[in-house]
């Protein structure tokens, strides 16, 4: 048996140096703005001590943070687009500057099994995305590399020079689910050489919306310990990326009332109805439609918040006020604000969260910017960037939740998706002010922009449109259409040949072996 250390003296020395290291690195100017709810010496005790290893991630979550500051500091702004195509991060690094993986695409074209956007495939899929177009970036840089080097300076200033290793943001969905298994999945994009994650408040098995539903959020304390979880495992692996966060926009419904700071947003029936299971049960004898029973029976229940509730239960303006002025921003459980109400108006206010919840247990939400802002903040401190997540672009809730972060942290990032059927003249907005979008909300911080699931969309289309010229015209059509111009875009070496498939590369490494010089010899 080989010893690690010579005595426990020894091995307390090092303990003691790597919580030192880890102390000194979290007062850093890229970590002091992290608040984390366990020491050092916990995250040392986690650690393989003695065992230092870097991550690629580190240098890509580093070249990213220094992107959305500048962009920041400029009131600039990056906007980019979703891929599982390594060859199409090739193309985008002459013009983006970061990479977006989308958990939607990956389920919808690299799982074994396709599906919709519920974040069912396997939860290595995305990781194992980021690894090939991680690795093929390191392939184009590298082929680059030795292709530049064949020449003298002064041929180079002709020949293209692109970075090739843009960094990549990708989406860890709900992390999927427990605890140990977040952890595990952080740490594969960790490896995968991912730059950014983000990861949802939705409930695991509940994301789901096709049929006119809203989505599923998980209780904020459970939230807050995804998100955690992540930064624990971050903090092990001793790696710098920055997880942003993303909160779900929308949401109708929660999977637990166990956090007394999501209780001011949970629906109660202040009617006496039968529940909204028995509305079912009976809407089903009768072949009734489940939106139909649905709507129905919230109009019939007198739906609302608690504090709604007593808003319309008591019996004056001023009851009501001594109510808000009791409970307004402050957490107290739903309980406590029954009493509350009961010794302000003299009587039990007539409210129950029970009756409305669904088949597979939610309770009803009431969505609101408030809700989502609140949110924002207590995620905020564990992670660097925050993304609010619109189905449809409304403004004012863009400029409300962004201004209420930035209240409380002024200097706040944020991210914004443009999910697929965005429809912004629908959502109000002028042609003028479609154009302008991106830059306004680079205003507000939106340093971060990204059109996710463009392949569903633009590749769709590429492929669709292809398919038809290349049926009627044949091999002359695709020769005229395809072949010539992507020919003539292609960068070339001093001699005309295309030198962006990695022919020299692979020339390269029978010529070293060999022991042939490979540098300057064009
Ligand atoms: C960002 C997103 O989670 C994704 O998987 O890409 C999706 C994209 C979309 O539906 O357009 C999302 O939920 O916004």
């Amino acid at each position: 048996m080989s010893q690690k250390y010579p005595d426990v003296k020894a091995e307390s020395a090092a303990f003691d140096a790597e919580v030192k290291a880890i102390e000194k690195w979290w007062q850093s100017d890229r970590q002091k703005h992290i608040k984390r709810p366990y020491t050092a010496k916990s995250i040392a005790a986690l650690r393989n001590i003695g065992f230092k290893t870097d991550y690629p991630s580190s240098v890509q979550g580093r070249k990213l943070w220094k992107i959305l500051n500048e962009h920041n500091a400029n009131g600039t702004y990056e906007l980019t687009f979703g891929t599982t195509e390594p060859l199409i991060a090739k193309e985008m690094a002459k013009y983006m500057q970061t990479v977006y993986v989308s958990g939607a695409l990956c389920g919808h074209s690299q799982a074994a099994w396709p599906g919709e956007d519920h974040a069912d495939y396997p939860a290595d899929t995305v990781p194992s995305v980021v690894k090939r177009i991680f690795n093929s970036q390191l392939f184009q840089d590298q082929r680059q590399t030795q292709l530049r080097m064949r020449f003298s300076e002064e041929d180079r200033r002709d020949l293209e020079c692109i970075d090739y290793m843009l960094p990549i943001v990708a989406d860890a969905d709900m992390g999927f689910g427990t605890l140990t298994g977040c952890m595990k999945l952080a740490r594969s994009f960790v490896e995968s050489g991912v730059a950014m994650v983000h990861i949802d408040d939705l409930a695991m098995g509940l994301k789901k919306f096709a049929n006119g539903e809203g989505r599923t959020i998980v209780p904020t304390s459970e939230y807050l310990q995804r998100l955690t979880t992540v930064r624990m495992t971050f903090d092990i692996m001793g790696y710098y990326l920055p997880p942003c966060m993303m909160l779900e926009d929308k949401e109708q419904f929660i999977n637990s009332v166990v956090d007394p700071r999501d209780h001011p947003y949970v629906l109660g029936a202040t009617k006496v109805v039968p529940s909204f299971l028995q509305a079912l049960a009976t809407g089903r004898e009768s072949g009734r439609d489940y939106l139909a029973v649905k709507k129905e029976w919230k109009a019939s229940a007198g739906l609302m918040t608690f504090d709604d509730a007593v808003k319309s239960q008591a019996d004056s303006e001023d009851q009501y006020k001594s109510y808000e002025a009791e409970v307004k921003g402050k957490i107290i459980a739903l309980q406590d604000r029954r009493a509350i109400a009961r010794k302000i108006t003299g009587k039990d206010i007539m409210f129950d969260w029970e009756l409305p919840r669904l088949p597979r247990g939610q309770y009803m939400w009431q969505w609101c910017t408030q809700a989502v802002i609140d949110r924002a903040v207590l995620a905020a401190p564990l992670g660097d960037v925050t993304w609010s997540r619109q189905d449809k672009p409304n403004k004012k809730d863009m400029e409300d939740f962004h201004s209420g972060v930035r209240k409380v942290f002024p200097n706040r990032l944020f991210a914004f998706g443009y999910t697929g059927a965005y429809d912004f003249v629908k959502a109000g907005y002028t042609e003028q002010e479609v154009e302008t979008f991106p830059a306004d909300i680079a205003k507000q911080g939106v340093v971060w922009q990204v059109q996710p699931i463009w392949a569903t969309q633009g590749l769709s289309l590429h492929a669709k449109q292809f398919a038809e010229m290349f049926k009627k015209e044949g091999i002359a059509g695709y020769m005229r259409n395809v072949a010539k111009p992507a020919i003539e875009g292609m960068a070339t070496d001093k001699y005309g040949k295309p030198t962006s498939r990695g022919g020299y590369l692979a020339d390269a490494f029978f010529d070293v072996v060999d022991g042939d010089e490979i540098t300057e010899v064009a």
